[in-house]
């Protein structure tokens, strides 16, 4: 498959880089491992994959099983960051940090050294904390989030997966430690069952790459539904929360992240991959096996491809 140069081509052939993306990660499916730590994920077989970017116009470009709902899990830290803004502000900084972690994404040790203010709103204690803002404005915090992604996505028809939310509710004691530690230093102000309850409801959520790519365009467009004009967040949230994404979205690999992919982006440990290229469209790529970090390894292979085959990034 050749792909004329973008420079000639002017807009990026996404359907054509699609196929020769397929092609190129077909050989590696199922390499690398599902997040067995999770009953219920560690029963996803590991080789899916499938991938869509949407325009900011609304056109789709899908390959694969890009209509096949999976769990979100930290790419819910992504869209609860964003409600948490909407409502408190910048107030929300002064509780989470700003910076790469450097370590694990469910690492207890640097919330000791660091008095309780975890490193970023993208590894797990950041994400309690702001699901603990979340506790302190809505009834049922995990609704709110899904009722925010049906908005983004434009598809009601978005489910949270229950037997999910409670097969890591059952297993969440390295979780319920970070939020204890949290709330003795005073940054975690609802009871820790109730954060707990929240936030694995919220990494429950199922969608579709075709879900979240569509949801990305937000990102993409300026902090403006694309469908609709409708402003959800302003110009320099947005861009903050992009650059957040490029520096912490993908926990210890971010840097490697960046030097391969060139995008911001944010995984989960359900195999997914959201990423956006600004002023252009929401791309979402899914396939459960993953890498030391907590990627997905054909996700992050196939998105170091697009931005080869296409020559789009943010640099
Ligand atoms: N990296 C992830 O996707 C982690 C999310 C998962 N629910 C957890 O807390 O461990």
């Amino acid at each position: 498959m050749t792909l004329a140069p973008p420079e000639a081509a002017g807009p990026a052939d996404y359907a054509a880089a699609l196929d020769a993306i397929l092609a190129q990660v077909t050989p590696i499916l199922g390499q690398g491992r599902v997040a067995d730590y999770i009953p219920e994920l560690a029963r996803v077989r590991p080789d899916q994959f499938g991938m869509a970017i949407v325009g900011l116009d609304g056109q789709v470009f899908e390959i694969g099983a890009a209509r096949q709902p999976f769990s979100i899990q930290s790419i819910s830290k992504l869209f609860a960051l964003i409600l948490a803004l909407t409502a408190e502000g910048d107030a929300l900084w002064t509780r989470v940090g700003r910076e790469p972690s450097g370590s694990a994404f469910n690492s207890l040790v640097q919330l000791e050294y660091e008095h309780g203010k975890p490193r970023n709103p993208f590894i797990n204690a950041g994400a309690l904390v702001i699901t603990d803002i979340l506790c302190q404005r809505f009834a049922v915090p995990a609704n709110a989030v899904l009722e925010f992604l049906r908005k983004l996505s434009a598809n009601p028809g978005l489910n949270l997966d229950r037997h999910m939310a409670l097969s890591e509710l059952g297993c969440s004691d390295r979780n319920a430690a970070m939020a204890h530690l949290m709330k003795s230093f005073g940054n975690l102000h609802s009871p820790v069952p109730a954060v707990l309850d929240a936030y694995c409801g919220q990494c429950a959520i199922e969608m579709s790459c075709v879900d979240l790519a569509r949801a990305m365009t937000l990102l993409a467009n300026h902090g403006c539904v694309a469908a609709t004009g409708e402003r959800v967040l302003g110009v320099s949230p947005t861009k903050r929360l992009n650059a957040l994404m490029l520096t912490c979205g993908t926990y210890d690999a971010a840097g490697d992240f960046a030097f391969r992919v060139g995008l911001p982006a944010k995984s989960g440990v359900g195999g997914g991959i959201v990423a956006l290229i600004p002023g252009e469209c929401g791309i979402c790529v899914w396939s459960p096996a993953l890498e030391v970090s907590g990627n997905s390894l054909a996700g992050s292979l196939a998105l170091e491809a697009l931005t080869s085959l296409t020559q789009k990034s943010i640099f």
